[in-house]
Parts: C-alpha cells; structure tokens; sequence
C-alpha cells in the first residue's frame, strides 16, 4: 500500500533531481509544481469549485464550443457507458464547463471535483490530467498516485486538448474514473478515445466556422478519408490557410519545418506553401473523383489523402415576388434582382429574431435597414439605437446598462433604464460595433447569452427579451483576427449578415434618387432634376453613399428654381465634373437615354430617332460609359 508519505518522499526525489518511475510528463509536471507554482506535497486540498456567477461567465463564454462539442461528447460517452467513466470539458483556465456522468454517484462526484465548475488547472489542483494537459498542449493519462495531491491519488484521469481553428488551444476533454484498476495501462484505450474524440470536435468546429471557405480533409489511408479524416484546414477566397484542426496544424508546420505551437506563422500563409498545389486544384480533390486518385504532397514529400468540401454559396436567388416583401422592407429599394434578393434575405431574417450583423460603408443605410427589419418583424418594443462610436468610454457602461440611484458621483436620484432596457421586447441597434471596448464585449456578451442586465451599481439582474441587430463600416472578421474585437461575441451577433452595397454599385440608383427627391419636395410641387444634373449625379463616386447624395438633393432643391434642380444648382464639386467633362445638356440628355434602354444602341437610336452610327459618334464625343 502506497501511503502518502511514501508519496511525498518520491515527490522530494524528484525535487532534488533524482530518478522515479515515472511517466516523464509526471515528473515534468511534479517539477513545475514544486519550482513554478510552489505547491507543497505535504498539503492536501480538496478540489475547488468556483463560485456560481464565475461558472456562469466561464460557461457562458465557452458556449458555442459546448454546442459543437455537445454530440462528440454524448458519443463518447454512449461508448464507455457502464464503465464508471464522467466526462468532463475544460475550458483554457481549467474550469468543467460540461459534464456528463451517472446521477447515481452525483455526491461522490461532485466532493471529488469530477464535476461542473471544478477547476482542474495545474497551479490550483497540482499534476492533474486537465492541468498538465493544458500546460503541455498534448493528450495524457494521470494515473491515481501521478497526482501531486494526496487528496486525488484515488482517480484515474485521461485528457486531450481541444485546439480551436487558429491553432490556439482552447479547452480539454477529460475522461476519468472515481476509482480504477491498479495498471496505468488499462487507460490506454480511454486516452485513444478522447483524443479522437477532440479531433472529431476540432473538425466539427472547423466545418461550422467556415461554411464559405474550402475545407481540405486529410488522412493517410484512402479507406478513412471520407468517414473519420485525421486532419482539416480551411482555405479562403484567396488560397490562404484560414483554419485548422489540430491536426492539420501539424501537417502544415511539419511540411515547412515550423513549429506548430506558434500557428500565428500558419495563419494568412497560401495553400501552395505548403503543398504542391493551388487553390484552382481544389475543385479537383472532391468527391466527385475517386478517393485513390485524390493525392497530394506536401513540401516535406509527405503523401497525404484529399477531400476538398466546396464553399456553401453565399446567396441564392429569391423564389419571393417583391409583393411578398413586408412594406417597411419593400421601400428600401428598387426592383433590381439583387436588391430584391437582399430585401427578401432581410424580410426572411426579421421575422426569426435572429441576431443580424449589417456590413456597408459609412451612409450605405445600415440604420435605415435594421428600422425597417423591426418594423418588418413586428415586434411590439422599441427600436433602440445605439453608436457604440459615439458614447465616451466612461458614460457606454451606464447608458446601455442602466444604473441605480446613487451608483456613482453625479447619477440621477432616480436612477435609470439603461438603452438595452429601453430595447426590451423590441430591437437594439448597435451601430459601429467594431468600435465597441473589449470590456464592454465581454458585458454585453453575457447579456445576449443570459438575457439580463446588471445596472451599475445593482446585484439583481434584470430579464430583458431582444432582437439585435449590429452593423459595422469595419470588416468586423478583420477585427476579430487583429484581436480587437471577441471572436465569440463576433459569432454571437452574427447569426446572419447583410451586406448593403455601395450606392456607385446600385443598380437601382435612379429608385434612391426619386426617393430622396419626394423626401426634398415641398407642398404640391414635385421636385425633379434636369436629364443633365441626373448624369452629373450618376458620374460622381459617393464616399459618402446615400447620406452624401441626401445632402447634395437638399442642396439641389433650395437653390432650384421652379422644382427643377439644374446642373448649376448642385453642390460645386458636382456641376464642375459634368462641366470638366465637357458634358452639355446633349450629352446628358443622351445618357439618361441609353441608361433607360439598358445601353440598347438601337433602341435608344429608335427613340431618339437618330441612326445607330450617329449614337456612337455621340457616345464617343461626351465620353459616356456604361456604368454596371
Ligand atoms: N434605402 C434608402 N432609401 C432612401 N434613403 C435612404 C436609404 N437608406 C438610407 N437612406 C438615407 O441615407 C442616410 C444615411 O442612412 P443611415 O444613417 O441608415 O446610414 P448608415 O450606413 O447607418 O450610416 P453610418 O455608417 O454613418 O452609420 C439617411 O438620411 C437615410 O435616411
């Protein structure tokens, strides 16, 4: 029988550097106990549990790996059924997020620390499997007297990393016993179990981060490529690494001689790096060719099996005729197929309650959209809008959650809803996202996910019901790879995006033109523009979009004389192009006309009652473009 003073004995050999029998990852680990985290042999200590609102956070902010992990797990578990084994999932600090065990033993389970909110990191609990996974990166077995702490010597614990699609690791899967056979080498399978385990995790959790990228699944048997791969990456647009499983980590350094605990050299790098093949290959490594013959090779000569899974396309043409459209909706737009597919993605979208990220540059109509999704959704709360860009750091906190009387110098006696309260039971519109502070995120991430607020100064959350919408002029995917915006709140936003084009992009230019220029009548009179100031407004860029032309139609229209905005009546940077360009009423005239026959030669010649040779002279002569 080893007792613990034995245990604490062959514990100080180690410490003075003297041989044990020993796995070498225990002894590592029993050294950076005694020489890092200072931990003494001679104290025992029970497992610890974290405290309710900290498991929540640590809970809340692995949730999307739980939701991918969720069927892995069961799987797993539904294996080694009736066997005594828990499964537990770590996240990167150490703390069980899930657990799956027999309720039978819940008691037993829960003093030994086998069980939600147990914190298994190295410098808190000593050389345990969670622990030393975490601070090696690579799957284990803590057998009983492995551990450093007396208290865990009865538990047998195996454990494999979970690396998320950057190359970072991100949680563990751990499978242990209460009590085991003596043999360490009776957990051999269970350790081949939960690494595969982690593996199948990592490429589900791959597959749902890039659905529009190209996703290459490895293996080295043909037999097995297409049921169970041993490794992924993810390719984008460009033919760069964008993701990957552990696994595939693996693959990549060891083609270039890199090391694979620094994936940031991974990341952004193109395909063709690392194998002897292009992104115009890919098409070639999918199913639709016979496994055996879909081979490729990496730089270091490593022969590899192939499946290229092809990107989902991002739109599909709308089977919903423009009346279906809810009105709020319809008057965004002409009837341009892609503005009616964009208008029909967003009246699908109003109704689910779904989080939706809207992307466009500065004045596109983000706002705009996201009212017009609430009014579309009919929902019976307010919309609320808030410019996380324009609210001082030090006043964001208190205006979104509230606070209560008294919670800092100079808060009103009655204390106040915060805007995320305003929006209950309707939409808040977070504008400018991107700008938001990281602090910040990680607040209103939990607000999403708990559906309360906390007010300044309050202990007693609140429960609030609503539907977000967020838009960002940043690429928000951008931020999030630089680190200045959460990954998990990124995903948490965007359940579905949409993209507002730029208005020089706009087929339905002339639809937002009228629109604005009804906005801009006045009385009975309807404003209208001269053929040449509508070409001078469809030849300028528009930096600003919409919001810039809005301003150059307000100017328009208080210098127009009688409703008619002429040329000169335009903001000056405007009327000095069509006047640089040499374009007089004639030539104007002539594009109106072309554009309003689709730049049909002939039947703009037939309704001008000119010949064809004549409309091209003229076309050359006021250098007017097609614009697409
Ligand atoms: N589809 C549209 N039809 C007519 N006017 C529009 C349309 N979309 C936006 N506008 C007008 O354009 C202006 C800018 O719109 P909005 O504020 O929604 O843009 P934004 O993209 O949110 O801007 P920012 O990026 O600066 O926050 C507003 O005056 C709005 O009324």
């Amino acid at each position: 029988m080893f007792s613990h003073s034995d245990h604490i004995r062959e514990i100080e050999r180690v410490g003075r550097g003297l041989p044990v029998s020993r796995d070498d990852m225990v002894v590592k680990s029993w050294l950076r106990c005694l020489e890092h985290h200072r931990l003494d042999p001679a104290q025992t200590c029970e497992a610890y549990i974290v405290p309710e609102p900290r498991f929540k956070e640590h809970r809340q902010q692995s949730e999307d790996l739980i939701n991918i992990a969720r069927s892995g797990l069961e799987h797993l578990f539904r294996q080694v059924a009736g066997q005594n084994y828990v499964l537990l999932l770590s996240d990167r600090q150490g703390v069980t997020v899930e657990f799956l065990g027999d309720p039978l033993f819940d008691n037993n389970l829960r003093k030994a620390g086998l069980y939600l909110g147990s914190e298994w990191s190295e410098w808190r609990a000593g050389t345990c499997a969670v622990g030393a996974c975490l601070e090696t990166g690579e799957a284990l077995t803590i057998h009983q007297t492995d551990h450093f702490d007396n208290t865990h010597t009865p538990l047998s614990c195996t454990a494999a990393p979970i690396y998320d699609a950057r190359g970072e690791l991100s949680a563990v899967l751990d499978i242990s016993l209460l009590s085991s056979p003596i043999q360490k080498a009776s957990q051999n399978l269970a350790l081949h179990l939960v690494t595969a385990t982690a593996r199948r995790i990592e490429l589900a959790n791959l597959m749902a981060q890039a659905p529009h990228q190209w996703v290459l699944r490895f293996s080295r048997s043909p037999e097995f490529l297409d049921v169970d791969p041993e490794a992924a990456i993810s390719i984008d647009s460009l033919g760069r690494i964008a993701g990957m499983t552990h696994g595939g980590a693996k693959i990549l350094a060891r083609s270039t001689g890199r090391d694979w605990r620094d994936p940031r050299q991974l990341i952004g790098e193109p395909v063709s790096r690392f194998f002897d093949m292009e992104i115009d290959d890919l098409p070639d490594l999918t199913r639709r060719r016979p496994t055996q013959e879909r081979l490729v090779f990496a730089r270091d000569g490593n022969a590899l099996f192939a499946h290229a899974i092809e990107p989902h396309s991002r739109t599909r043409a709308p089977a919903v005729s423009r009346e279906q459209i809810p009105p709020p909706l319809r008057r965004l737009g002409g009837d341009a197929p892609e503005i009616v597919s964009l208008q029909v993605k967003a009246a699908k979208l109003a109704r689910t309650g779904l989080p939706i990220l809207i992307q466009g540059e500065t004045g596109t109509g983000k706002e705009h959209l996201a009212r017009a999704i609430h009014e579309g959704s009919g929902l019976k709360g307010q919309f609320v809008a808030i410019n996380c860009a324009a609210i001082p750091e030090q006043l964001i906190e208190s205006e979104l959650f509230g606070y209560l009387p008294g919670a800092f110098t100079g808060a009103s006696a009655k204390g106040r809803k915060g805007l995320i309260e305003q929006a209950d039971g309707g939409t808040l519109f977070l504008d400018e996202i991107g700008d938001m502070p990281l602090v910040l995120q990680s607040r209103l991430l939990r607000v999403l996910a708990e559906a309360e607020v906390l007010p300044v100064g309050g202990s007693v959350p609140r429960p609030v019901q609503i539907r977000v919408v967020s838009a960002s002029h940043r690429p928000l995917q951008t931020l999030v790879a630089q680190g200045a915006f959460r990954e998990d709140l990124y995903y948490r936003l965007n359940a579905a995006t949409l993209s507002l084009p730029a208005l020089r992009d706009r087929p339905d230019f002339e639809w937002i033109v009228a629109q604005i220029l009804a906005r801009h009548s006045y009385g009975e009179r309807e404003l209208t523009l001269s053929p040449a100031a509508l070409v001078a407004l469809k030849s300028h860029d528009w930096p600003g979009n919409i919001r810039e032309l809005d301003n150059a139609i307000a100017v328009g229209a208080a210098l127009a004389e009688n409703c008619v905005v002429e040329i000169g009546d335009l903001p000056d940077h405007l009327a000095a192009k069509a006047g640089a360009a040499g374009m007089g009423d004639a030539g104007a005239a002539l594009g109106l006309m072309l554009s309003a026959c689709g730049w049909n030669i002939s039947e703009a010649a037939r309704r001008l009652g000119l010949d064809r040779s004549t409309v091209h002279r003229q076309i050359k002569r006021y250098r007017l473009k097609q614009k697409h």
